[in-house]
């Protein structure tokens, strides 16, 4: 497969509310290092040519997109999303599969700092793959889960060994994880991510090292992280 014949649809899903930040407006329309969330995600995704479309799915009541101006590259386009993230997903992949793109990537609105050489080696790795791919980290600390009856009482450590967390965007064949959604349906609380579709449809993405400052905006303070990370990108 040459590499000039790969057509890539992203899809940003941007209609969630942020409640976590605990703010009047949704975390994607914060203004950090000059720009939106969203504006800075957008940006970081158009950075590689074999993305030739850009889906952003949005709040159907979303006030706030109308004035946003993205002057990426190639073509803008905004879909209505649900009440779950994999709602919202599933509208943005449903149009870049009747749209005839091969290949989508999935990736948070929220995380604004992507770098390009994450983008590209997730892209490589997700159309090569049969199963696509995700950018992801390796787990570095300890990891305790708390006990039931106390939320700050830690029942036990879970052995680190071969886990990773899952960061965006993440790569897969528009088909394979339209059919997966589909079959899986939107609202299964078990799919908080593209993977995990793939997952419980039999498939075995693959994990592709990410960088730390590839952080998710979602407690208050992150955004201030948010914007020396792309301070930092900028020097
Ligand atoms: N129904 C939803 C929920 C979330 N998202 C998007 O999925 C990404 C990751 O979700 P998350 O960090 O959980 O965002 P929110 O759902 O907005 O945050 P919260 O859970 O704090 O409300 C965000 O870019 C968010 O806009 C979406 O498009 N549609
Ligand atoms: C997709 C994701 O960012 C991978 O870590 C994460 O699952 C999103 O979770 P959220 O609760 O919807 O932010």
């Amino acid at each position: 497969m040459m590499q000039n014949q790969i057509r890539i649809a992203a899809v940003i899903p941007a209609a969630g509310i942020g409640s976590r930040m605990g703010l009047t407006e949704p975390k994607q329309y914060l203004h950090i290092a000059g720009k939106t969330v969203l504006e800075h995600s957008v940006a970081a995704v158009a950075a590689d040519p074999r993305v030739e479309a850009i889906y952003i799915a949005v709040a159907a009541n979303d006030t706030w997109i109308k004035t946003l101006n993205f002057t990426e590259r190639c073509p803008v386009r905004l879909v209505v999303g649900g009440a779950s993230r994999a709602s919202s997903v599933y509208a943005g992949v449903s149009a870049a599969k009747t749209d005839g793109f091969a290949w989508v990537l999935v990736h948070d609105a929220a995380r604004p700092c992507l770098q390009s050489d994450e983008l590209k080696a997730v892209i490589d790795a997700g159309v090569t793959h049969e199963d696509g791919a995700i950018l992801a980290l390796p787990i570095a600390d300890t990891i305790k889960q708390a006990q039931a009856s106390g939320p700050q009482d830690i029942a036990q450590s879970i052995p680190r060994d071969r886990l990773w967390r899952a960061l965006t965007p993440q790569v897969f064949n528009t088909v394979q994880l339209s059919n997966a959604l589909t079959k899986l349906g939107v609202d299964n609380a078990a799919i908080t991510d593209e993977a995990s579709a793939i997952e419980l449809t039999g498939g075995h993405p693959k994990l592709v090292v990410g960088r730390q400052t590839n952080i998710k905006i979602t407690q208050p303070g992150d955004e201030q992280l948010a914007a020396s990370f792309i301070a930092l990108m900028k020097q």
